[in-house]
């Protein structure tokens, strides 16, 4: 428990893996006083009274935010602008709102020009997450010593920044602020070319297992399995991402799409030394990783449902 709440009231919209996390690391470590949620679906709100995800699960959006002091956007990022419109007229002025996209710039261009004067706006991007989703994936300490950047828009209160690193730091996480262009390109690398390369290793895996007759899946190796975690993973929000933060994504395809070509001539030409150099150099990235305190590849991370 901290001291006191940083926030009286808390409204989650969406109430998914990142949302449900977000209210049982809240609880855990007292950092709201009341935390309202609301989705669209009538099954997952039901499905979050259910299981005691918030304080109060209201039926409409507007209903949640009323009088919150920090309104967290948590749906797929296609969905922001038009949550953004719906709670426009019902947010409290000296609010902050906040949301958890995986891309940053078309959610403030979607979200910036529905939010009332007075009302301060702070995206943020947990880099956290699994291949799991809705109200039943979530658990506490999904944030912890994970980073989380936030990426304030010209204007934005420094006190509402400070306040809303304040409370990611008490979920667990390690805060940074980033510029949006810059964010989307990063998150180009690290995360969206690596799902959409999964996603088609593992289409490829499922063509092939049509003609080897389901032995491609049946003896599926390590390496295989790890792509398949990841392939897992939402569709619409995948979707989402590939539109919003097209531009990043289809250089960093490009630059892939050659590397994988000099690779490919490396094998048929019988280039060994070319394909020493270039595993080793990757080797050491990976090395980097770890000895900067960043691997998260504890036997069960992102696969077990730890402790609510
Ligand atoms: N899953 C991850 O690994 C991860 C990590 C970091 C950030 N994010 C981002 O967080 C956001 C939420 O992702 P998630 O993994 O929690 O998704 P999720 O699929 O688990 O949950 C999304 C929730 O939003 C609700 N929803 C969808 N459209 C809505 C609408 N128009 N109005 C109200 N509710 C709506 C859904 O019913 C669901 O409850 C996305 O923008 C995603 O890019 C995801
Ligand atoms: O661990 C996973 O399953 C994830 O893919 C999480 C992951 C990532 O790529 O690291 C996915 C999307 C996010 O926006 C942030 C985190």
């Amino acid at each position: 428990m901290t001291d006191a709440p940083i926030y009286d009231k808390v409204a989650l919209i969406g109430l998914g893996l990142i949302a449900s996390s977000m209210f049982w690391a809240t609880r855990r470590a007292g950092l709201a006083g009341h935390v309202t949620g609301y989705a669209r679906s009538a099954e997952t709100r039901e499905t979050a009274r259910r299981i005691g995800l918030c304080h109060e699960v209201t039926e409409s959006a507007a209903e949640a935010v009323k009088d919150a002091d920090l309104v967290v956007l948590a749906v797929p990022v296609g969905a922001m602008g038009a949550v953004a419109e719906e709670i426009g007229p019902h947010l409290k002025p000296g609010a902050t709102v906040t949301d958890v996209g995986s891309v940053k710039r078309r959610v403030i261009d979607d979200v910036a020009p529905h939010l009332p004067e007075g009302v301060h706006f702070v995206p943020g991007h947990p880099l956290a997450g699994t291949e799991h989703s809705g109200p039943e994936s979530g658990f506490s300490t999904l944030f912890e010593n994970r980073w989380c950047l936030l990426v304030p828009v010209e204007g934005t209160d420094p006190e509402a920044t400070a306040r809303l690193r304040r409370y990611w730091e008490g979920m667990g996480a390690q805060v940074e602020e980033m510029e949006p262009d810059h964010h989307d390109l990063v998150l180009a690398v690290t995360s969206h070319t690596p799902h959409l390369i999964a996603y088609t290793m593992v289409g490829v895996a499922d063509d092939l297992r049509r003609v080897t007759d389901s032995e491609v899946i049946k003896y599926s190796a390590a390496g295989f399995r790890d792509f398949t975690r990841i392939a897992a993973s939402d569709p619409t929000m995948w979707r989402d991402v590939f539109l919003t933060n097209k531009d990043a994504t289809l250089e960093i395809l490009g630059r892939f799409t050659e590397e994988l070509f000099a690779l490919q001539r490396a094998i048929r030409t019988g280039d060994g030394d070319e394909l020493h150099a270039y595993f080793t150099r990757t080797r050491a990235i990976r090395r980097g990783i770890i000895e900067a305190g960043q691997d998260t590849d504890k036997p069960d991370f992102g696969r077990a449902r730890i402790e609510k």
